[in-house]
């Protein structure tokens, strides 16, 4: 379930090989071979089974020799078999050079890429023709940058094919630590994963590049990515068992009263913006909270009586302008006084001095508190240096989209999106905060350093009022007694789960609305 940069790949591949002397060669064998099952499995799945030409494109390096050693069990399994080599495969060395002799004195059929003498695209140079797939052993863990020539036009020209490509470790084309690609980039059905999935696979734009990620360990021990000191996890219900002790769904204790679940007060929604507020406390409710208490400006409560008679109204004195402008801190710090968690921020609106409002406030709730939307807003124009974000005994979460994320790491939204999981930990251990970067495949980073990348949870979600449940989710889940990453983590994977199952039971996903994920919790 570990997620690995390539360096940390690069140092578990070595660790393996020279400090516990597993063989390069037999890893390159398991990696092949486990390469070669996948692809049978997706050529039984075409339904072509054993007349399916499979066409091995193998780069230089160690990732073409996984390509070779795959190129040699396909055709043991009964497939027609060929090897294009991108660059003379002369230039193979080590390990991959030991798969290309291997290959050429079994006679497996081998040709060079060379662009055509005009330069033009290879496509119709019949690179591809009487072949059904593609495997992509081109560019894995050991590329970087843009790919060269000749490697960029005959990933282009595989894309140009049609045809469907299993990836060996990556599809070609991506950045494995980031997930952005390359101009030329392999679009691939299937892609193996060797030992661990690198976190490219699970960052868009390249997780909608690599198809289905399939891991297949190839000897290296199961322990290596942990004794690295790899803390990058795929979020699912194995890892939140696995690492954070955590069952889906989570057991409720018998013997329970009201109190048993939590009291969480939610702070958020104004006169314009009610419904963020009514979302937020709604969704504690579904998330199994004892009691919500909704706390608005006095005079603008009664205007929200009976909208959902679960939750208790708490009305805040405003000097009766029914704004949050003008609500004392220490007025909703004593609302918040004997609560389990604080919501703050939906819906919230903008005024002068909202940052020292919020500070203060901070700094006076003893409860842990989810901090979302305006909040956020609040604390980013204060700047992103260490110290924004007042230091507290109890835990302080946020949950900011990309834009909201961009704002308070004083960056561009472009920026802030090229490694949202380098991000979002840099910024959990220089504020203390455990933050939920939202967006599709959703990073949540602790100030310890452990980050989890969600799988839950599709395109429908991009709707308002989603974040609002989003936090009422975690609110509660703090308030149930859960510590920060655990109801980070939880509530994201959570709040992911009932939006597909939501989209699920609907014409099309993006007719969801915010209290559909709600309803499905
Ligand atoms: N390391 C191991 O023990 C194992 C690795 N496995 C597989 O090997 C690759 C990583 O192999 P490596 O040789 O480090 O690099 P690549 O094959 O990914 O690199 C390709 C090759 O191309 C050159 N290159 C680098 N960047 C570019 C570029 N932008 N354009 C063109 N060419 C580029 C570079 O010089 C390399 O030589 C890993 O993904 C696994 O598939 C085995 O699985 C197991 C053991
Ligand atoms: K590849």
């Amino acid at each position: 379930m570990e997620l690995v940069t390539s360096g940390e790949m690069r140092a578990i591949d070595a660790s393996a090989i020279e400090e516990i002397g597993i063989p390069q060669e037999a890893l390159m064998e398991n990696a092949g071979r486990a390469v070669a099952e996948e692809a049978r499995r997706f050529a039984e799945t075409a339904g072509k089974g054993a007349d399916f030409g499979w066409l091995i494109l193998a780069g230089k390096g160690n990732n073409g020799g996984d390509g070779l050693v795959c190129a040699r069990h396909l055709r043991d399994m009964g497939f027609r078999v060929a090897v294009l080599y991108a660059e003379p495969p002369e230039r193979m060395q080590g390990a991959a050079a030991l798969q290309r002799d291997i290959a050429s004195r079994l006679g497996i059929p081998a040709r060079v890429y060379a662009l055509s003498d005009t330069g033009a695209d290879a496509a119709n140079a019949g690179w591809f023709a009487g072949f059904d797939g593609l495997i992509d052993a081109l560019l894995g863990t050991g590329s970087a940058g843009e790919p060269r020539a000749p490697y960029a036009s005959l990933i282009e020209a595989a894309v140009q094919s049609g045809l469907p490509v299993v990836a060996v470790d990556i599809p070609s084309g991506l950045n494995a630590d980031t997930g952005a690609v390359a101009k030329a980039s392999i679009r691939a059905k299937v892609t193996v994963a060797l030992a661990y999935a690198k976190r490219g696979l699970h960052q868009h734009p390249g997780a909608g590049r690599a198809g289905e990620v399939v891991v297949r360990p190839i000897g290296i021990p199961a322990d290596a990515a942990e004794r690295a000191g790899v803390h990058t996890y795929l979020l699912n219900a194995e890892s939140l068992k696995a690492k954070l002790g955590l069952s889906v769904p989570l057991p409720r204790k018998e013997d329970s009263h009201k109190g048993t679940y939590g009291h969480v007060l939610v702070a958020a929604g104004s006169a314009l913006m009610s419904g963020a507020g009514l979302l937020s406390a709604r969704a504690a409710l579904r998330a199994g909270s004892g009691l919500v208490s909704w706390a608005q400006p006095a005079a603008a409560a009664p205007g929200l009586r009976g909208f959902a008679p679960e939750i208790m109204l708490r009305a805040v004195p405003d000097e009766g302008a029914g704004e949050w402008r003008l609500v004392k801190p220490e007025r909703l710090a004593e609302a918040a006084a004997g609560v389990d968690a604080l919501v703050v921020g939906p819906g919230m609106g903008r005024w002068d001095g909202d940052g020292a409002w919020l500070r203060n406030l901070l700094e006076r709730v003893a409860a842990p508190v989810l901090v979302d939307a305006d909040a956020l807003n609040m604390i980013a124009d204060a700047g992103a240096q260490p110290g924004v974000w007042p230091r507290r005994e109890a835990p302080t979460v946020i949950t900011p989209h990309p834009g909201e994320m961009a704002r308070l790491a004083g960056m561009t939204v472009s920026e802030a999106q090229r490694d949202r999981i380098g991000l979002a930990r840099e910024y959990a251990a220089r504020h203390g905060v455990t933050v939920v970067l939202k967006g599709a495949r959703t990073v949540v980073a602790s100030p310890d350093g452990r980050a989890f990348v969600n799988t839950t949870g599709n395109s429908g979600m991009a709707t308002g009022g989603s974040g609002d449940a989003l936090a009422g989710i975690v609110g509660s889940l703090l308030g149930q007694g859960l510590n920060a990453l655990e109801a980070a983590a939880y509530g994201a994977y959570w709040h992911g789960l009932a939006g597909d199952r939501a989209a699920a039971s609907r014409p099309q996903a993006a007719s969801l609305i915010a209290g559909d994920i709600i309803e499905a919790l």
